[in-house]
């Protein structure tokens, strides 16, 4: 995929903003100027594409959304089509990162780290490839927010629910299992691995595409086994089972899409509290549209609004059981929380955020899904692939932590030697395919009581 584009991007573009042709040297931080890496491809063609079609999409709807946001939301259409035009010249012409001006409710935050940018790394491909695609959504998100009529307005909401609507029969084939489920490590195991390929749903890597769902998701989890290249659910389990004596066992979710994975978050969360590995879980959510897919707190309440309200009586009846559970607080929503839609990699939250580390440390388990809470958790950085899990996270470790990822980027940890090079063998795209994944744990060995 990447070779595509590299072949394709003319070499002007590469003179004129100091594009090297190579990928990322070991152990740097991953930024656009390095042609043959990911974060090149994502920011030369992924990231525009995404912007166009949400340029194209608000122009489609536009009668729509006045409609539903008054005819004063006209003017402030065509001024945000303008704003994210101009955000697309910015990426493509490799501009520095402005920084906010508006009533951005995080704006402290997201200033203050844009002016800590040394010189020559605060423009697009210049500096570190996450702050570059968190800084591009959470612009993005600004000229909605800014606005008098449109600031709820998600002008990702359609993909999402999409995402969820489209793969209806797996949800209820899932569902039914879940009825009648036996509590077993196999239950367990099959479990997890739903919800790690729930993970493939995510419409930031097919800029905003739908991802279409085989027939049966069993199928898919049985039939992508040999996929999982870390696998960490025997420790994970075991440890569930030894942390009985904490009462009430505390999982926090730091969830990625909504949809079909925000579903089968729910799954997951419910099988948790039904074999008594849990007595509460707790979910965290973007506090603003995300990398297209991430899941919101309203995307949280139109998942089970439509559950409830579906003709499938399974479908309904767990929208009500997991409505239960938030009013019984066995299900809980964080409150809004801004750090999850900063630049910052986790390992910098006890010092930015001292509050939410503290919260995650007093649960058992922190489950973080999918690629981008990956690239948080161990940076943007050219690790060796074989460096341990735990040492990458350089020091964050609130409780025990499980990754459930599918890859999408080309960073990894915690391989045996010789993994890489076979993959790479099969596939010189894996790493960037979300068709391999990896279940990786990290205990934190003195639980305090
Ligand atoms: O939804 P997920 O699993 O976090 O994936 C999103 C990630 O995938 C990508 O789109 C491709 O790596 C990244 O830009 C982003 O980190």
């Amino acid at each position: 995929m990447t070779d595509t584009i590299n072949k394709g991007s003319s070499t002007e573009f590469d003179a004129k903003y100091g594009i090297l042709d190579k990928n990322t040297p070991p152990r740097s931080l991953m930024c656009g100027r390095y042609k043959q890496s990911f974060a090149y491809y994502t920011l030369r063609s992924r990231l525009p594409i995404t912007l166009t079609s949400i340029i194209d999409s608000i122009t489609k709807d536009k009668d729509d959304l006045l409609s539903e946001y008054g005819e004063g939301s006209r003017e402030e259409i065509k001024n945000i089509i303008g704003s994210i035009s101009k955000l697309k010249y910015e990426l493509q012409t490799d501009k520095t990162i402005e920084t906010f001006f508006g009533n951005e409710p995080d704006k402290e935050i997201w200033n203050k780290f844009i002016k800590s940018l040394g010189p020559g790394e605060n423009s697009f491909f210049k500096t570190c490839w996450l702050y570059a695609e968190c800084y591009m959504y959470r612009r993005l998100s600004s000229f909605f927010e800014n606005s008098q009529t449109l600031m709820s307005f998600d002008y990702f909401a359609k993909q999402k629910q999409n995402a969820l609507i489209s793969s209806i029969k797996c949800v209820e084939d899932i569902l039914r299992v879940l009825q009648k489920i036996d509590i077993t490590f196999e239950s367990f195991q099959l479990m997890l691995k739903l919800n790690l390929w729930g993970n493939r749903c995510d419409l930031s890597i097919t800029s905003g595409k739908e991802v279409i769902l085989g027939d049966n998701p069993f199928d898919l989890v049985h039939g992508f086994d040999k996929r999982i290249i870390v696998d960490d659910t025997v420790a994970v389990n075991d440890y569930l089972k030894s942390i009985n004596k904490y009462k009430p066992r505390v999982v926090e979710f730091v969830c990625d899409n909504a949809g079909y994975e925000l579903f089968t978050d729910f799954v997951l969360a419910d099988y948790l509290i039904k074999s008594k590995l849990a007595e509460k879980v707790r979910f965290n959510l973007k506090a603003i549209p995300w990398f297209v897919s991430d899941a919101t707190i309203k995307d949280v309440d139109w998942t089970l609004q439509y559950l409830r309200n579906h003709s499938s009586p399974v479908l309904r009846e767990y929208g009500e059981r997991w409505q239960r559970f938030l009013e019984g607080k066995i299900f809980e929503v964080e409150p809004l929380e801004y750090f999850w839609t900063s630049p910052y990699e986790y390992y910098k939250m006890r010092e930015i955020n001292p509050d939410l580390y503290k919260r995650l440390s007093e649960a058992q388990l922190v489950v973080f899904k999918g690629d981008l809470n990956y690239r948080k958790l161990i940076g943007d950085f050219s690790w060796n692939f074989t460096e341990p899990f735990k040492t990458c996270l350089r020091g964050f470790l609130p409780t025990s932590i499980i990754s459930l990822r599918t890859v999408k980027a080309d960073l990894i940890s915690g391989l045996l030697e010789g993994q890489a090079e076979i993959l790479f063998e099969t596939d010189k795209n894996w790493m960037t395919t979300g068709e391999y994944g990896t279940i990786q744990f990290v205990k934190k060995s003195t639980l305090s009581a």
